[in-house]
Order: C-alpha cells, then structure tokens, then sequence
C-alpha cells in the first residue's frame, strides 16, 4: 500500500443475521457463540470498492439507513467486513457515534486525559494542548462534570475538540455538524477547512449537501447498501438531489400508449434533443447550447402548433414557449409531418435534473395532444440555489474578507 494510500477498500460488504422473532434471536446468538452461520442475512452493505489518498475530502451521502455509518464503522474497525477487505494507513481520528469512546462516569478534563493517553501524548504533550482543548469544546463548567450529564452538542463538542487536537492523518466524522448549535457547526467547518488546506484527509457524512459541497470535492452515494456513485462532489451531489425530486414528484418519465396517441389528430413522431433520441440524455454543461428538434405527424394533414418546455423534475415548470408565439410554425415534411427546431444558444439552468418536453396543440393552440419527455441533466461547478442563473452585478460591495481561523 502506497503511503499516499489511507484508504482501500475491495469488495466490501456487512450482513446481520435475519431476525424476525425472539426464538430467531436466540437462534442467532447461539449460532454465533457456536461460532457458526445460522440462517439467513440481510446485507446492509455489499461490493463497495473505495481508495481515498491522502489530502482528498470524501462526502458520504445517502438516505437513512443507506449503509453510511456502517462503512465508517467498518473503515474505522469498529466493526468486521462479513466479505472483502479494508486497510487503512496513517493516524485515524474519529467521530462516530455519540460518546463512543467516552467514559460516561469520568468528566470531561479526565476523558481528554484518557484520550490523550490512547493517542499516545506525554503528560508534557497533553498539559500543552489541553488549555486549547478545553476552549474549543467551550462548555463552560460542565467540562468537570461527569460525562453522562451532557447534553448531545456537548458531546459533540468535546469529541471534536479532542479529534481537532491531534489533528489526525485521515479525520472520520458522522454527522457531527448536525447536532451541535450553529456557531459550533461554523467553528467545526473552519478546522475542517483549514486541516484540509494544510494537507489533511477527510471523510464525511452528511445529510446537508451545503457541508459536503463546502468540505469535500469528492462524493460517494450510497443506495440501499451499493455504491449508486462515487466521483466529482457536484456531479454526485446533484444527481442525488434529483433522485429526491423525482421521487418526492413520484414518477418517471410518463408512460405513453403508442397506440392511443397514434389514434390524436397530432402526436410527437420523433424529438431530438442535440441530436440524440435516447431517453435520458447524455448530460450537458450549464451555459452550453441546446437544440431540441420535434417532429408532429397530423392526422389530417393540419399545422400544428408546438409547444416545447422544461420542467425540473420535481415537475416544477422552469420555462416553455410555443410557435405561434413567437409568430412562426412548423415546416411542413415531404411525407406529410411537420419538424421544428428550437435552438437555445446558451443555458441558463442551474446544474440539476430536468425534463424536457414537446406538445402539439391544435391549429388554434388550444387544444394540447400528446406529450414526449427526455431526462437532461446539467452539469456544473455551481452552490447557486433556484432554477436559473440570473445574471447580476453587486455595488457597494468590498472584496470577500475570510474570518480568522481558531
Ligand atoms: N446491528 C445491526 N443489526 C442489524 N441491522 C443493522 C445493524 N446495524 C445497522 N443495521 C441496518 O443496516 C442498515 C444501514 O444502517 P446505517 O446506520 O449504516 O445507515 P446510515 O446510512 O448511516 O443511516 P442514517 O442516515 O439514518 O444514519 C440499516 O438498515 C440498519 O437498520
């Protein structure tokens, strides 16, 4: 393994035995003091393959219950692979679970020391830090009260504070910025910024893509178990984020009865979008053009009007426009069909998954037949929120002063 290497992962995978009922407990437990198999396993996590190098930042995203803690566990060795490998180079400082590792009867000036003492410090290494410890966890008189009477931000709190100080080769932390208050999340995110400009190794989960895009420039999706994607932090980000929005919308694209709509007075024949007639298309860039290109068969051989929109695909509209309003109509084709081409020189969609779609309407267009949609995703390098990038100037305005670091 490479020095440059902290992380590999081959093939990895976690499986509990199946338990449905108290005998299958007993079942289980007996079987695993018998040191045998029992029975069946559900697998929580399967086939997962990760290198992470030194000086990369790696989110960890995913639904609850999609597997996240269950690799750092496994990362972290708190828990065995049931297949494949891990190994890991380099000094690890962890935050997993609330409190793991603390001694809830000990106050919190006695668990650095105990921390302190695992991580290897002398007493003269640990009485240099501890002042600066103590004031970065900030929690007051309690650091001298038994662990087992903080609130969770102030074991949050304290665990960060002691990781911080150790300043690990490859910091591992789950959730931490969710439960403590917001300037501690904001202190947090300024260690993480500055352990990482200094050359510093992290993998995070989060739930708030904010963090994971601020902290980390690499992502890694977990779905039910499996790696749905790893790669470019905004790539990944976003396609997760349109994963929600077409499941909070709950549908795909709409399922079409060839048959019924060749019976309307219009129906789509063919659309192009740049080119290509896949239904999800290969992704393009924010601001790069875009060509959608529709072919209407007319039962009767009327012009139809072409309506051509994009929605996001949570379903909300983003912008449409028809021919007739713009004074134009579809030319006609030698076999009777009308084709149209729509060109927008540059788009403005904010990096995000979005449908997009062609409708004939009546000669008048009034009347709407039939729909085609095709899945666009847009790329980019953008924390931007909304639909659209406005262009925009500031005044007044001095130049970005960063706060000083803690
Ligand atoms: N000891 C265990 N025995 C059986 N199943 C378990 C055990 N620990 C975790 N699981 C299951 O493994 C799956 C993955 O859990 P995990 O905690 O890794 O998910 P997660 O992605 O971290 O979720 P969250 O975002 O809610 O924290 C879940 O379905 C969970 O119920």
């Amino acid at each position: 393994m490479s020095a440059d290497l902290l992380v590999q992962a081959s093939g990895l995978g976690k499986s509990y035995p199946r338990v449905f009922r108290r005998s299958d407990r007993l079942r289980a437990l007996l079987g695993l003091l018998a040191g045998r198999q029992t029975g069946e396993v559900t697998p929580v996590l399967q086939d997962i393959d990760l290198s992470v190098l030194r000086g990369q930042s790696l989110g960890l995203i995913g639904d609850n219950g999609a597997g996240k803690s269950t690799l750092l566990k496994l990362l972290t060795g708190v828990l065995t692979p049931s297949q494949g490998s891990v190994r890991v180079n380099g000094r690890i400082g962890a935050l997993l679970e609330l409190g793991a590792g603390f001694h809830p009867e000990y106050s919190g000036r006695d668990n650095i020391a105990m921390a302190a003492a695992l991580q290897g410090f002398s007493a003269d290494e640990l009485a240099a830090r501890l002042s600066d410890i103590i004031a970065f966890a900030d929690i007051g008189h309690y650091i001298d009260e038994p662990v087992k009477h903080y609130s969770s931000g102030m074991v949050v709190r304290l665990g960060f504070a002691i990781v911080a100080a150790t300043r690990p080769d490859l910091l591992i932390t789950d959730e931490v910025l969710a439960v403590g208050d917001e300037s501690f999340q904001k202190k947090c995110v300024r260690w993480m910024e500055d352990y990482l400009a200094q050359g510093g190794t992290l993998i995070l989960v989060s739930h708030s893509m904010y963090h994971i895009q601020k902290l980390c420039r690499q992502a890694l999706w977990l779905r039910q178990g499996r790696m749905q994607a790893c790669g470019d932090v905004y790539e990944v980000t976003q396609a997760y984020l349109a994963y929600h929005e077409r499941k909070s919308a709950g549908e795909g694209p709409a399922a079409r009865d060839l048959d019924a709509v060749r019976g309307l007075e219009f129906h789509v024949r063919g659309m192009r979008v740049n080119g290509e007639e896949a239904e999800t298309l290969t992704p393009v860039d924010h601001g790069a053009p875009l060509t959608v290109e529709a072919t209407i068969a007319s039962r009767d051989g009327r012009v139809p009007v072409v309506n051509i929109g994009i929605a996001r695909a949570d379903g909300t509209p983003v912008y449409g426009v028809s021919t007739d309003m713009d004074g134009v109509q579809p030319a006609p084709l030698a076999d009777g069909d009308y084709r149209i081409v729509l060109h927008f020189p540059a788009l403005p969609l904010l990096p995000a998954s979005y449908t997009i779609r062609v409708h004939p309407l009546d000669t008048e267009g009034m009347r709407l037949f039939d729909t085609l949609e095709r899945l666009l995703t847009v790329r980019g390098r953008s924390s931007e929120s909304g639909l659209v990038r406005l262009a925009h100037t500031w005044e007044h305005a001095a130049p970005l002063v960063r706060p000083r670091r803690e």
